[in-house]
């Protein structure tokens, strides 16, 4: 792809094209484009990777949480995004027979109770036949070692997300809003000063059953923030398996100053370029906890942001929060 042409595309497009650069994380793309111009397509590949390795531990552990199992429940049900089908089914995860699907779910489910994140792999490079055999083999080693593995192996998917957008992005409409994709997210804006970010409409079935329940309790998945003393509304659409379980992954994100990342427990800011303290490394700023009805609280210099998480398994979910100027 031409960089300029990279350069020159507005918020959305840019988004929507390499959105899934880093599975399930579009605002990792929207802040790397606020750090444009690009050189080349390396240089654009290398502030992905910045940003990821910038991450405190916490934040690169629910970075890896968000993304799907190989051959798993989420390939089974039809919801993956549109990269992650191509990926696998391309490696062969699609045609396993129920044997080799119960065997890779048995290691799949032990990779995650070790490391508390699914198995990185990538599945282009990879054959079906090796993924349980290199599965085997990361099961035995330290999780230290493995969350460097796991980075590494997440970079390679990016890589040649990054060389191929078209393998998976929606090209926009006329609209700049994504094609309409189960089970991904995009992020929208709507009318001037105020932004949302939304799920995308198109929800799976479970997260349909999940709405159902969410509002028969009478809890509508939506976020309100207060940041800096100023009211500030962020609507987050939710979605998930499993309500009862406890979200442990969270990326947040602020337009104005600064970027925010966490993992529960841990809030970061990130400094966008051009801000006055741009080239800081991201510092602490406040804690994230989870209530009882599976929303997050987030305090966020003195403010509060809340959102509805969506669970993407194995104990693991992402909220995002799109807190406009
Ligand atoms: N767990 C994991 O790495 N999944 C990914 N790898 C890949 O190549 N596509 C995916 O969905």
């Amino acid at each position: 792809m031409d960089i300029e042409k990279v350069n020159s595309m507005d918020f959305g497009e840019f988004v929507d094209v390499f959105g899934s650069v880093i599975e399930r994380h579009p605002l990792i793309a929207a802040a790397v484009r606020s750090q444009r111009p690009f050189s080349d397509l390396e240089d654009l590949e290398q502030h992905f990777f910045a940003f990821t390795d910038a991450l405190p531990q916490s934040g690169q552990e629910g970075v890896l949480r968000c993304r799907p199992d190989l051959a798993g429940r989420e390939l089974q049900r039809g919801e993956l995004s549109a990269e992650s089908q191509r990926e696998q089914s391309a490696a062969g995860f699609t045609s396993l027979g129920a044997a080799e699907r119960l065997w890779l779910a048995e290691l799949n489910a032990q990779y995650r109770a070790r490391s508390g994140f699914p198995c990185a792999l990538a599945a282009r490079l990879s054959d079906r036949a090796a993924v349980p055999r290199e599965r085997a083999r990361r099961l035995q080693r330290p999780r230290a070692q493995e969350l460097n593995t796991a980075l590494g192996e997440a970079k390679k998917v990016g890589r040649r997300r990054l060389a191929d957008p078209s393998s998976g992005a929606t090209p926009p409409s006329r609209s700049g809003r994504a094609g309409q994709r189960p089970g991904t997210h995009v992020v929208t804006r709507k009318g001037r000063g105020r932004a949302r970010c939304a799920w995308n409409s198109v929800h799976t079935r479970a997260q349909r059953s999940w709405g159902r329940r969410k509002s028969a309790s009478s809890k509508a998945p939506s976020a309100r923030s207060r940041a800096g003393g100023r009211a500030r509304d962020a609507d987050v659409g939710a979605g998930g398996e499993d309500p009862g379980k406890s979200p442990r992954g969270l990326l947040l994100s602020s337009r104005d100053s600064s970027w925010a990342c966490a993992g529960l427990g841990d809030v970061f800011w990130f400094p966008r370029s051009g801000a006055q303290d741009a080239g800081d490394r991201p510092r602490r700023a406040g804690t994230a906890t989870a209530d009882s009805d599976l929303s997050v609280r987030a305090s966020l210099g003195g403010g509060v942001a809340r959102s509805a998480p969506r669970d993407v398994g194995g104990g693991g979910a992402e909220a995002v929060v799109w807190i406009p100027g």
